[in-house]
C-alpha cells in the first residue's frame, strides 16, 4: 500500500497554500498598517522603519507563496536557523530541488511561513519581541469572556463537588477534557485570522456536539490515569483565546481530582499559526483574567499565579514544536525534550498541527490503528484532543468515513468532528 506525504498540490493542502496564507500574510500586512500609530507608541525610539520592514517582508513572502517561489535560507541569528537552513539543505538534496509553496510537502512549507514571519521580526533591534498575530489573539480571548465565566464557574462548583462525592470525578473528567476538544474550533488559522472566538456556553454545546466525536478515547485516558499513582502530566498546548482557557481548566481539573500532582505546559517560542499559545500571551491571558470581576474568573486567576510560583504548574517552552519536523523525528533532533517527556505519566497534545505531526503527516487509510501511525513516538502514554482541520485521520471503522462524508462533505477541514485517540504504549 502506497502512504503518500500530504503535499501541496492536493487535497486541503491546495487551498491553504493558495488562499488561507496569503490571506494570513495579508492581514499581517493591514493590520499592521491599520495599527501603526499604536504600535509605534508603545517603544521608546523611533520604530517606524523596522514597521515598515516587517510589512514589506510579509507582502514579499505572500508573492512567493502566490507565485510559487522556492523556500530560501533563513538569515536571522535566531538560535534554530541553522537547523532550520540544514534542513532544507537535506529536502533540497532528497527532492532534486530546493522546496517550493505548491510542490513541497505542505507540513514543511505551513512551518517555513510562519519562520520566515519571524524572520522579519528578528532582524529588528526596536521591535524584536513584536508579535505580528498579537492583536487577534488578544480579541479571541476578549470576545469570549463569557464562556470562559461559564466554563470556570463550573470548575469552581465541580471542585467542591468532587471534594464531597469521589465518584463524581470519571464524568467531571469527560467534561472536562471534551470541553478542551471543542475548544480547537477556535483557531484562528482555519478561519484566516478572521474572528473565531467560543462565544456561546462551552457546556449547553457538549450533548449536541457529542455525536461529532469520532474516536473517543477518553475511557481509556482516565483508567490509565486513575489505576496508578500519577504525578507528572503535560499538556502541549495549542491556541491562545478560548482554547488555552479550556486547557487551564482541564489542568486544574486534574490536580484537584488527584490525578496528578505538576502539570507541564509546552507553549510556542514565538508566534506560529496565528493563534498558537507564545509565553507571552500565557503571561497575558493570567493578567487578564485576574481583571475580570467574577468570583470564579478571580479565583483562578489568582490561584493560578500561585500555581506557577508554587511549581504545580511549569510552563515550558521549547524551539522543537516550532521546527518542522514530525515527532517521530523528535528523539533524534531534541533528545532533551524527548527525555523529559518520556518523564510524562500522559501528555496531552492539543491540536489540529499536533495531530499532523504525531502521524508524519501522511495520508494513511482512514481504518489504520492510531498506534502504527504514530511511527515509533512512544515516549508516555500519551492522549490526542483535536478537532478536523485536515485530511490527516485514524482509527475509524471501516465504510465510517463513507458515512460521515455523506452528512458534511467537509468532515475532515471544517473543525466540526473530533477526535479523542490514546496510546498507552512506551518504548
Ligand atoms: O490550531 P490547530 O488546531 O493546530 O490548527 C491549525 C491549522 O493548521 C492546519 O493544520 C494547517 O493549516 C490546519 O489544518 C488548521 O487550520
Ligand atoms: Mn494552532
Amino acid at each position: 500500500m502506497l502512504i503518500y506525504k500530504i503535499v501541496s498540490f492536493c487535497s486541503f493542502a491546495y487551498p491553504t497554500i493558495k488562499e488561507r496564507l496569503p490571506v494570513i500574510l495579508a492581514k499581517i500586512a493591514d493590520t499592521l498598517y491599520r495599527t501603526r500609530e499604536k504600535i509605534k507608541s508603545q517603544y521608546q525610539d523611533d520604530a517606524s522603519e523596522e514597521l515598515k520592514s516587517i510589512i514589506g517582508s510579509c507582502s514579499k513572502l505572500r508573492n512567493e507563496v502566490q507565485t510559487n517561489k522556492v523556500a530560501v535560507p533563513l538569515q536571522d541569528s535566531r538560535d534554530d536557523t541553522r537547523v532550520w537552513n540544514q534542513y532544507l539543505q537535506t529536502v533540497t538534496e532528497r527532492e532534486g530541488s530546493p522546496p517550493s509553496w505548491f510542490k513541497s510537502p505542505w507540513l514543511y512549507m505551513e512551518c517555513y511561513m510562519y519562520r520566515r514571519i519571524q524572520e522579519s521580526v528578528e532582524k529588528c533591534k526596536i521591535m524584536k519581541e513584536f508579535d505580528v498575530f498579537g492583536e487577534q489573539k488578544e480579541k479571541s480571548f476578549t470576545d469570549s469572556v463569557y464562556p470562559t465565566e461559564i466554563v470556570m464557574m463550573h470548575l469552581l462548583e465541580t471542585q467542591q463537588k468532587i471534594k464531597e462525592n469521589a465518584e463524581l470525578i470519571p464524568e467531571a473528567f469527560k467534561v472536562f477534557l471534551k470541553v478542551c476538544l471543542w475548544g480547537n474550533k477556535c483557531d484562528l488559522s482555519i478561519s484566516g485570522g478572521e474572528d473565531n472566538a467560543q462565544k456561546t456556553s462551552p457546556l449547553e454545546q457538549l450533548d449536541k456536539l457529542e455525536p461529532n466525536i469520532l474516536i473517543d478515547n477518553s475511557n481509556v485516558a482516565l483508567n490509565h490515569l486513575q489505576s496508578r499513582k500519577c504525578e507528572r502530566i503535560d499538556i502541549v498546548l495549542d491556541n491562545a483565546g478560548f482554547e488555552l482557557i479550556s486547557d487551564l481548566c482541564f489542568a486544574e481539573f486534574l490536580l484537584s481530582a488527584g490525578l496528578g500532582s505538576t502539570i507541564y505546559l509546552h507553549a510556542k517560542a514565538f508566534p506560529w499559526f496565528v493563534s498558537d499559545v507564545t509565553k507571552k500571551d500565557f503571561n497575558w491571558t493570567l493578567q487578564k483574567l485576574g481583571q475580570i470581576n467574577h468570583i470564579a474568573v478571580s479565583n483562578f486567576a489568582q490561584l493560578w499565579k500561585e500555581r506557577l510560583n508554587n511549581s504545580s504548574w511549569i510552563l515550558q517552552v521549547h524551539d522543537f514544536w516550532t521546527l518542522p519536523f514530525d515527532y517521530s523525528q523528535m528523539e533524534t533532533y531534541a533528545p532533551d525534550l524527548y527525555q523529559s517527556l518520556q518523564k510524562s505519566d500522559m501528555i496531552f497534545f492539543k491540536g489540529d498541527l499536533n495531530y499532523r505531526k504525531l502521524l508524519g503527516d501522511l495520508k494513511w487509510p482512514f481504518t489504520a490503528s492510531f498506534e502504527t501511525c504514530l511511527h515509533d513516538f512512544y515516549p508516555a502514554p500519551l492522549c490526542v484532543l483535536r478537532t478536523s482541520k485536515s485530511d490527516v485521520l485514524v482509527g475509524l471503522p471501516e465504510g465510517r468515513d463513507e458515512e460521515i462524508k455523506a452528512q458534511d462533505k467537509d468532515w475532515l477541514v471544517n473543525g466540526n468532528w473530533g477526535v479523542i485517540n490514546a496510546c498507552l504504549k512506551t518504548k
